[in-house]
């Protein structure tokens, strides 16, 4: 077997071929796939292999001998080490034919059916992509005794401190900086697990991408006494940031930015976000996409796909702050806008309410559960937007209980898609489906699709 013969750090020469479901290219040595991350189809390569499996091997660029003519410059080369933005390496055109592949990929890859390609459609993308991120979190740590923002390296706890990082938006980019040089001021240092000295773990700036308020969120293992001071002086330097927040946890480790235990250091408790000519207020936790302009288009694909009737009962499922149900209400008799999350559900009932919407009823509940205990006869369509974990087979049964005519899936993640519609289209047919660039030079692909209840099994 040739992968016995191989070791780690070994040095091959190999072609890349095509990109796995991740984004990392693929090429073969004597029949064996390698995985390589930031390989580009058509390129050659010497790859340095770091590690062996039975199937496969994994392996970094050590040299590109022939270089693919849609390979760029990398713009940010902190976030590479950080495997963050890792698409950075490619034209913004040929990312977005990149993404509609990893969606075919994965349905090749999950379900048996075969798909007609033409029902796939060219990634929607933007017109500027960069400056799109309306939401940032990062941890702080001290290097050199001064308080500084990162992220973490691939694979490691090396900390590589991030500075006008160009999709964040550049508003964003300047309070992180300001916010760096208050803390070393006011000695209000970052939290050091060693010997337990500081104070702050990380924090959250939400920037509305329309209104310009700013929402700042610290999360802090411990009071800090001078803390009312410090954001004095804060919202003095920054009279855009609206509403400051102090989240407190006692637990390192864990990879969270909230908890329960919060005081709102200054201003409101929500900011304010325009879209659609509608206005949501957003509690720090409250989810809401990254990409507002993005976002405006994923909604409104959706609706336009659904094509609703007056007399349609819909569900709005893994709502959030209830956007879908905000797009699609004035459609419609009645939607039933079902999210887990408390403060989600309290930014979408204050939204709905500012925005004067009567037909929308919003459930806290997880989903699966939710539908158990809905008492409505007929749903005529049903909208999802899970997480990256999408729906699961559990789900999906309690769905086909109702069988809607309509299913307009909102994804962030092909594969758990793809696994989805292994399930769902023995009973819908796929109409189409559209990927939508929410995150550009990453290799995340969002995408809306449409299934039909099949005509052949209605009539059963
Ligand atoms: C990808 S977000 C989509 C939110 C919203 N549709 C939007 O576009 O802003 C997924 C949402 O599902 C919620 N969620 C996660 N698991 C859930 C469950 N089991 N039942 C209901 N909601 C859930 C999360 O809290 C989150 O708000």
């Amino acid at each position: 077997m040739i992968n016995e013969q191989i070791k780690i750090n070994d040095l091959i020469e190999i072609e890349i071929k095509k990109l796995g479901i991740n984004g990392e290219g693929i090429g073969y040595y004597h029949k064996l796939a390698v995985f390589v991350d930031n390989a580009l189809p058509g390129e050659i390569i010497t790859a340095k292999v770091t590690e062996i499996f039975p199937n496969r091997l994994l392996a970094d660029i050590e040299e590109i001998k022939v270089k693919s003519p849609d390979r760029l410059e990398v713009m940010f080369p902190e976030y590479e080490l950080c495997g963050a933005y890792s698409m950075q390496h490619v034209t913004y055109e040929k990312s977005l034919q990149i993404k509609r592949d990893i969606l075919i990929n994965a349905l090749n890859r999950y379900v048996d059916k075969k798909i007609v390609y033409s029902k796939i459609k060219q990634t929607i993308g933007m017109n500027e992509p960069l400056g799109y991120r309306n939401k940032v979190s990062l941890p702080v740590r001290k290097l050199e005794g001064k308080n500084k923002f990162g992220l973490y390296a691939k694979g490691g706890n090396e900390f590589i401190p991030v500075n006008d990082t160009p999709v964040h938006q550049p508003r964003i980019n300047e309070i992180i900086q300001i916010v760096e040089t208050l803390m070393d001021q006011h000695k209000f240092h970052a939290y050091i697990q060693k010997d337990k000295s500081g104070y702050m773990k990380s924090m959250v700036i939400r920037r509305s991408y329309t209104t310009g308020e700013v929402q700042v969120s610290f999360l802090l293992m411990k009071k800090f006494e001078g803390i009312a001071k410090f954001t004095e002086a804060l919202v003095a330097q920054c009279p855009d940031i609206v509403s400051v927040f102090a989240f407190y946890t006692d637990k390192y480790k864990e990879q969270i930015f909230f908890t329960n235990n919060y005081e709102n250091l200054f201003g409101k408790a929500t900011i304010n976000e325009k879209i659609n000519h509608q206005t949501f207020s957003l509690y720090p936790e409250a989810f809401f996409q990254l990409n507002t302009v993005m976002a405006d288009k994923f909604y409104n694909k959706m609706r336009e796909l659904a094509n609703l009737q007056p007399t349609d009962v819909v569900i709005d499922a893994y709502a959030g702050s209830a956007p879908i149900s905000h797009y699609i209400a004035k459609d419609v008799k009645k939607v039933y806008a079902i999210e887990i999350d408390q403060r989600s559900v309290q930014s979408a009932i204050l939204s709905l309410k500012r925005n004067n919407i009567k037909n929308v009823t919003v459930i806290q509940s997880d989903f699966k559960k939710a539908l158990k205990n809905l008492e409505v006869d007929t749903i005529d369509a049903m909208f999802f937007d899970p997480p990256r974990t999408g729906l699961g087979y559990d789900t999906i049964k309690q769905i086909l209980k109702y069988k809607p005519k309509k299913l307009i899936y909102g994804s962030c993640n092909p594969s758990t898609l793809a696994k989805d519609l292994e399930d769902l289209l023995k009973t819908y047919e796929l109409k189409s489906l559209i990927p939508m660039d929410m995150f550009p030079y990453t290799p995340l692909v969002e995408s809306v699709s449409l299934l039909e209840l099949r005509t052949d099994l209605e009539t059963v």
